[in-house]
């Protein structure tokens, strides 16, 4: 599995406010360049925290990035992926529409009725991990079934544990040039942290470009 994450970030390093609101961090040219990255992808996946709180759409804006997907055999939108252990996706949300397929990455921990409800609004549940999804075992399920370029979008929590457990192969990150603030406001890697520096995830930083009023990082990520 090849494993992109892109965010847009505060100069500060938050991906939104403090009450988890979703803020427009990228400009025009960013969202376009995010568009062109869904394009590209076999899928596109995020945290759940990040469905509940920005409802997102997860599909390719652009309708002629849609038509080469098309004529190149494959679906007009990439696959809609949601890590979602105890199945708190609302059936409708939008990343259940019929744009593109969806799969929700659950755990054995998710209540039955609510993984019954994802697959009768039209969701592929896929079951790894016993109280958390387990990321690595989720990809082996979604490469098996054709998903096997993913971009990563957010939030957080979820970007944390895909560096903590080495499954990142490229980062880019947007900084846009505002501070947004707040000790409790989602920054690019949450989660619990790493505290030897020995584990730190080392990233090689590959190009710098001026994207709207800000600059987009690039970063191949070190494997051991
Ligand atoms: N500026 C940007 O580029 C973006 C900003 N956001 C913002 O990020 C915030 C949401 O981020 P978070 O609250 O961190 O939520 P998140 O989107 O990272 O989702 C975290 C949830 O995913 C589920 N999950 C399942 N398996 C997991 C695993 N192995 N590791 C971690 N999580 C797992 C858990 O239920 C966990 O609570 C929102 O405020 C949203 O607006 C989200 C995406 C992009
Ligand atoms: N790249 C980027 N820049 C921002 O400023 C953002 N607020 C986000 N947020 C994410 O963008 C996605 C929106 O998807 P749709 O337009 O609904 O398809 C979603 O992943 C947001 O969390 N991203």
């Amino acid at each position: 599995m090849h494993v992109h994450v892109n965010a847009a970030e505060s100069v500060d390093g938050k991906l939104s406010t403090h009450e988890r609101e979703q803020v427009a961090i990228s400009g025009p040219e960013d969202f376009d360049r995010m568009d062109a990255l869904r394009a590209e992808s076999a899928g596109v996946l995020v945290g759940v925290g990040t469905v509940l709180a920005d409802d997102p759409s997860l599909t390719v804006k652009d309708a002629e990035r849609r038509e080469r997907r098309t004529n190149d055999g494959k679906a007009p939108n990439p696959a809609r992926v949601v890590a979602d252990s105890r199945a708190r996706t609302p059936p409708d949300a939008e990343i259940l529409d019929d744009s593109a397929a969806t799969y929700v990455l659950a755990s054995e921990a998710a209540d039955e009725a609510e993984v019954a409800a994802l697959s009768a609004a039209g969701a592929t549940v896929i079951t790894a991990g016993s109280s958390r999804v387990d990321l690595s075992a989720a990809f082996e399920q979604l490469e098996a079934r054709g998903v096997d370029r993913l971009l990563v979008e957010g939030g957080g929590e979820l970007i944390f544990s895909l560096f903590d457990a080495g499954l990142v192969d490229r980062l880019t990150v947007y900084v846009g040039s505002v501070v947004i603030g707040g000790r409790d406001a989602p920054t690019l890697a949450d989660g619990e942290g790493f505290t030897d520096p020995e584990t730190f995830a080392a990233l090689s930083l590959t190009d710098v470009a001026r994207f709207d009023d800000g600059v987009v990082l690039t970063y191949d990520v070190q494997k051991e």
